[in-house]
């Protein structure tokens, strides 16, 4: 290659990370804002109160998500920068992910607002970056896949350093006790929760619901039904857990889609939550993701004749960027 087409290459290459970046950060704040904007959550903030929490309002994840965006667009950065293995990229996110809780934490005066999204996010940003400038397309399903494959190892090794000493953490507590692996075992599986649940349940939804704040609740109500959120799991126990199950599902069961009387239903659910001072915490951050990936499927899609494939290693055929899923 002359002097000139490689300076050309160069700056194709740059133009196109700047492109994806971009998709990340819009992508990454819409979610997180979306996620608190959905309403009535039962037992979360969102824009008609605080669900079961004393310490946080929509306002703190506001702020929050201002100080948060930034780092899990350097996760995304540092999965497209990096030339080794998929195991190689956990540890290179890891320290960002410690400065964005800092940042957090910052920002919220000390209130956990997006532990578990600067960890599951971040984690799903930088296998982002590191399949799409390799092959140019984005399947949710594969890249979570690839978080699985990423994170496997090194949170096996939590785990075992967990058998050896006190739990420090709510996770850790909930590890020792009950041996819930929690959002490192949702990690290591890579996302099921999403993959099998709250992407699914989107598409289905906006299909036959086109409104998206009632699209959201449904799918809030799928992963309520499905996870096991260890935020209801450390406020009470696994009964209370089961409770909470229950009621999503009979909630799905008689309306499968949110009518004016399902959205009725979900806000007695919330002064229910509240009395009892649940909170599916978890299932929140889980929501915040897939509005993300459906949000950066129209940002790739709108960007995508200014984003062509450059060189030899994303040269597969340019396939518009689509949300696929395994039943
Ligand atoms: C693994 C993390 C999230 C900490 O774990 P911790 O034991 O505190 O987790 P805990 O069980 O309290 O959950 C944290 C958050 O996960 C979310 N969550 C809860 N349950 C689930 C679930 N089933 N699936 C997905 N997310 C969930 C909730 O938002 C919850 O607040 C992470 O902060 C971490 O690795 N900490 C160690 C220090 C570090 O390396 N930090 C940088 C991380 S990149
Ligand atoms: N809209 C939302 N409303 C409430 N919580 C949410 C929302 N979205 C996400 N969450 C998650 O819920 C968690 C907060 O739950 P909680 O207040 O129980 O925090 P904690 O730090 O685990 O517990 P504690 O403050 O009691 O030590 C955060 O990790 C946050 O990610």
């Amino acid at each position: 290659m002359n002097e000139k087409s490689s300076c050309e290459h160069s700056r194709r290459d740059d133009t196109r990370l700047d492109n994806f970046l971009d998709c990340i950060r819009d992508a990454a704040a819409y979610g997180l804002l979306e996620e608190v904007r959905t309403t009535p959550k039962p037992g979360l903030v969102d824009l008609h109160d605080n669900g079961s929490h004393r310490d946080m309002c929509y306002d703190t994840f506001v702020a929050s998500t201002g100080a948060v965006v930034p780092y899990l667009v350097e996760m995304a950065k540092a999965g497209w920068s990096l030339d080794g293995s998929p195991s190689e990229l956990f540890p290179a996110i890891r320290p960002i992910g410690v400065r964005a809780e800092a940042a957090m934490f910052a920002a919220t005066a000390g209130v956990n607002t997006h532990k578990g999204i600067i960890f599951s996010l971040g984690i799903i940003a930088a296998c982002l970056g590191y399949r799409y400038r390799r092959t140019g397309v984005l399947d949710p399903c594969e890249v979570l896949e690839l978080g699985g494959l990423a994170t496997r190892d090194w949170l096996e090794q939590d785990f075992d350093r967990m058998k050896t000493r006190p739990p420090v953490t709510h996770g850790e507590h909930l590890f020792a006790e009950y041996g819930y692996r929690g959002i490192r075992g949702e990690a290591q599986e890579g996302f099921p929760a999403l993959r099998l649940f709250a992407l699914p349940a989107m598409k289905q939804a906006l299909a036959v619901q086109p409104d998206a704040n009632r699209a959201r609740l449904h799918v809030i109500l799928t992963l309520m039904a499905n996870v096991d959120d260890t935020n209801i799991l450390i406020r009470s126990n696994p009964q209370t857990l089961e409770y909470a199950q229950e009621e999503a599902r009979r909630l799905l069961l008689s309306h499968p889609i949110i009518t004016d009387q399902a959205m009725e239903e979900l806000a007695a659910l919330n002064r229910e939550f509240v009395a009892r001072n649940i909170s599916p915490g978890g299932c929140a951050d889980l929501l915040a993701i897939a509005i993300f990936f459906v949000r950066l499927q129209e940002l790739m899609d709108e960007r995508k004749d200014r984003d062509q494939p450059c060189c030899k290693a994303n040269s597969a055929p340019r396939k518009r960027l689509t949300l696929t899923w395994k039943n």
